[in-house]
């Protein structure tokens, strides 16, 4: 019997923890907020998000104390938006990882730090790369949860631990695969946010789908651009974790990042914006990333400026896509 510690209280860690659970794992799983553990404990299912799946809490031990939920965990599932990772974790000595595998579920990078996860936890906590795995693949939690069929790729340098990994995820509706280019897949999960608040962007500002298609066909043009000139390797983009999880992002109705984008362009604030969602969109906190790294690396990727310039020079809107229309092949 696997003992897996799951943490973050969102959408994705509930996703998660059903799979985990109903394939017969036994679940620790860390949510920060004391009401939503006591509910979780009394009715079985989460009052937040995805408040449908109902837990055999047989197998799920909700709690909020952080220690309790590692110990005797041989994997630890990281799912807490990538903002909130460093207060989530600041309470764990340095060794609070040992000999666990890390498994990080998030899709953003450390703000300010402009570290990836693996990154972070790599340097802070000492977590050897070789004992850590990223959940990648076009995978809305809201569609796991109602069991649709779903398709995940298990980065990581350990292709046997990956596998392992994959195994505790498969089942009727989840087929999970293995792939080493670790790096490759999380900077392009961050990515594909950025692009999608593009797409949501342009969507507020009444642009159609012909505009959207040319706008995500030329964000893969920026995303390879991107990674050859940070890490060149031979990867073929247009696998499901990296161009399958920028499409789904940038249509589905359940996209964060598209949603939080069309609100920018219909003419919200970004603090309305965020107010108005229940939600975390980590694109607004990953083009700052994403623009900060390419200071170094001065490749051309002009929809992360737009949207940068958007979101923190406040540059309207329209002005920006107008700007990119003229790029656009
Ligand atoms: N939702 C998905 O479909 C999905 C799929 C794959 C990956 N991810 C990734 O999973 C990670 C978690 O996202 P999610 O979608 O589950 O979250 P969510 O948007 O569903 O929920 C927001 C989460 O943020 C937490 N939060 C909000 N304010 C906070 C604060 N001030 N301090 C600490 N925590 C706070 C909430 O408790 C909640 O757990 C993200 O990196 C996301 O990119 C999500
Ligand atoms: O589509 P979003 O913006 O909700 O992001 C969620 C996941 O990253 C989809 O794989």
């Amino acid at each position: 019997m696997e003992r897996i510690a799951v943490l973050g209280g969102g959408s994705w860690a509930t996703a998660l923890v059903k799979v985990l659970s109903e394939n017969k794992a036994d679940v620790s799983w860390w949510i920060r907020n004391q009401e939503d553990v006591q509910h979780l404990q009394q009715f079985g299912h989460n009052p937040r998000y995805l408040s449908g799946v109902r837990f055999d809490l047989n197998h799920v031990k909700p709690s909020t104390n952080l220690q309790e939920t590692l110990a005797g965990a041989d994997w630890v599932i990281l799912a807490v938006p990538a903002a909130f990772v460093q207060t989530a974790l600041k309470d764990l000595p340095l060794d609070a990882f040992k000999g666990k595998t890390l498994v990080s579920a998030v899709k953003g990078m450390i703000p300010r730090e402009n570290l990836l996860i693996t990154e972070y936890l790599e340097q802070k906590y000492h977590v050897p790369a070789e004992q850590q795995c990223v959940i990648a693949g076009p995978c809305h939690a809201e569609e796991v949860a109602l069991e649709k069929q779903s398709y995940l790729t298990i980065g990581s340098l350990n292709l046997e631990r990956a596998e392992q990994f994959c195994e505790l995820l498969r089942n009727r509706y989840v087929k999970a695969n293995p792939l080493d280019d670790i790096d490759g897949i999380e900077y392009c999960a961050v990515m594909k946010n950025i692009i999608a608040l593009a797409c949501g962007i342009a969507h507020g500002l009444n642009y159609g789908d012909n505009f959207q298609a040319v706008m995500v066909s030329n964000s893969m043009e920026e995303i390879e651009r991107f990674l050859d000139a940070l890490m060149p390797l031979h990867r073929d983009l247009t696998g499901s974790a990296y161009l399958g999880d920028l499409l789904v992002t940038a249509y589905s109705q359940f996209s964060r990042n598209r949603t939080f984008g069309n609100m920018i362009g219909r003419g919200y604030t970004v603090k309305s914006a965020q107010f108005e969602m229940n939600m975390v969109a980590e694109g607004y906190y990953a083009v700052q990333s994403i623009y900060e790294i390419n200071k170094r690396l001065q490749v051309d990727m002009p929809i992360t400026t737009a949207v940068y310039n958007i979101l923190y020079e406040k540059i309207s809107p329209a002005v920006e896509i107008e700007i990119l229309k003229d790029k656009f092949k």
